[in-house]
């Protein structure tokens, strides 16, 4: 051996050293499947990365991500990029457990592939929600002789995949809850007129969140007074403006409204309950619009329960809800509101307008046993909090 490959090799990672690898690639494998946030209902966006051990330590080989509509998954989607024996005696690192039972669509699972393509080990970062399937991938893989190592950043997982794990284990979507406001703490005027609180930089942001979830919700009362398109307006991304929801217990959508006009381009689903009239949802219906009905609440508006439990049905996995403030208030008291985004500008309204976080809300976020401040900062001028919550 030369003196040169003798000081190339590498001696064996000690078990911290590969600790910090293993959580080194888990976090580039879940940054690359939360790109396809949005994109993957009813599927989960997984990312998966294969690594092949070379004398200068461990190289990527191949990265994959869940595909647009929910196949191929992001194994199978890497060991296809990664291409005939590449990933041989390599690693696998996924952001979920490997799938180990052929869906209807026949696909190899993925705890096959991971045999076929003949990695030696596979590093998950948390199981799968499933009852049904949970934890025969990872005892398939160890039964082919295959090292399996879990729990790898499992939280940061369990926070990108909770719409899935939510609709899976509960039926529901993850809903956030995104709201801004001045710094006098007002999300409109008074009275039903719209305001511009967010600065482009910040607004632009809210474009990019839309991008990564299936559906953007909103109440009637701030589709009346703003008439918004809930659409993504950022270069090249039109495409991924997500379905857009009215929470419309009588059917009051304007037939003249944005929404309704651009509906060709974007769906526009209607939640209404029973007692809205037929006439106005054969009105919508012949624009173009779907029109849901659940049951009446107590208080004579939508079900949110069962609103949301049909929405899971409909294989929707993410909600963004951005309002009004009646309805994030609402959903939060229900223990729907999964994460809040609030953002405040140094803009000040100057009078009273309508309030942007409400007391029954504003006391949830400051109650550490129901919220967590996850993130927080600057975007241009206007500084965002996200809670998430944690019961
Ligand atoms: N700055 C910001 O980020 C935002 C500002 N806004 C502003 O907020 C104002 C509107 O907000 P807000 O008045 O709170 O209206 P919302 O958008 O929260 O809509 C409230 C309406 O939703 C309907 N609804 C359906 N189901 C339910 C339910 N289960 N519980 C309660 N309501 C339900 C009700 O009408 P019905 O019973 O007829 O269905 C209710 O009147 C506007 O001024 C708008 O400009 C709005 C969004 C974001
Ligand atoms: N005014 C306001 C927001 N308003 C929200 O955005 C919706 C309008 O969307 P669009 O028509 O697509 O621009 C509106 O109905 C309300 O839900 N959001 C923000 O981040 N910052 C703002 O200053
Ligand atoms: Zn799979």
């Amino acid at each position: 051996m030369t003196r040169t490959a003798r000081v190339r090799r590498r001696l064996p990672a000690t078990m911290t050293e590969q600790a910090a690898i293993d959580r080194a690639f888990m976090r580039q494998a879940l940054d690359f499947g939360a790109r396809g946030q949005g994109t993957t209902s009813t599927n989960p966006c997984v990312g998966a990365i294969v690594t092949q051990d070379t004398a200068d330590g461990p190289v990527i080989v191949a990265r994959g991500h869940t595909q647009p509509g929910g196949r191929p998954h992001g194994e199978a989607n890497a060991f296809d990029r990664a291409g005939p024996n590449a990933a041989a005696g390599g690693t696998l690192y996924v952001t979920l457990e490997p799938c180990s039972h052929r869906t209807i669509r026949a696909a190899t699972p993925c705890v096959e592939r991971s045999i076929l393509a003949g990695v030696k080990r596979v590093v998950a970062a948390m199981a799968d929600p499933n009852p049904r399937f949970r934890g025969l991938g990872f005892a398939l893989l160890r039964t082919a002789g295959i090292s399996v190592t879990t729990g790898v950043l499992e939280a940061k997982a369990q926070r990108i995949h909770r719409g899935y794990v939510l609709r899976v284990t509960q039926g529901r979507p993850m809903v956030t809850f995104k709201v801004a406001r001045t710094r006098d703490g007002y999300a409109g005027g008074a009275a039903g007129t719209r305001i511009a609180v967010s600065c482009p930089a910040a607004s632009a942001w809210v474009h990019l969140q839309r991008a990564h979830y299936d559906a953007i919700m909103l109440g009637i009362g701030s589709v009346l007074v703003d008439d918004p398109l809930l659409t993504v307006r950022l270069p090249g991304m039109a495409g991924r403006s997500p379905i857009r929801i009215v929470l419309d217990s009588q059917l009051r959508l304007p037939l003249s409204s944005q929404l309704v006009a651009t509906v060709g381009e974007v769906p526009v689903w209607v939640v209404a309950t029973e007692a809205a009239p037929i006439e106005r949802e054969r009105a919508l219906v012949a624009a173009g619009v779907e029109v849901m009905r659940v049951s009446a609440g107590a208080d004579g508006h939508l079900d949110l329960t069962e609103m949301l439990q049909l929405l899971g049905a409909r294989g929707i996995n993410r909600v963004f809800s951005e309002g009004g403030p009646t309805i994030g208030e609402k959903l939060a008291l229900a223990g729907f509101a999964d994460e809040v985004i609030v953002s405040t500008s140094p803009k000040v309204l100057g009078h009273p307008g309508i309030v942007a976080v409400r007391p029954g809300l504003a006391a949830m976020l400051a109650n550490p046993d129901l919220y967590r401040l996850a993130d927080s900062g600057l975007i241009g001028h206007d500084h965002f909090e996200n809670f998430v919550r944690t019961a």
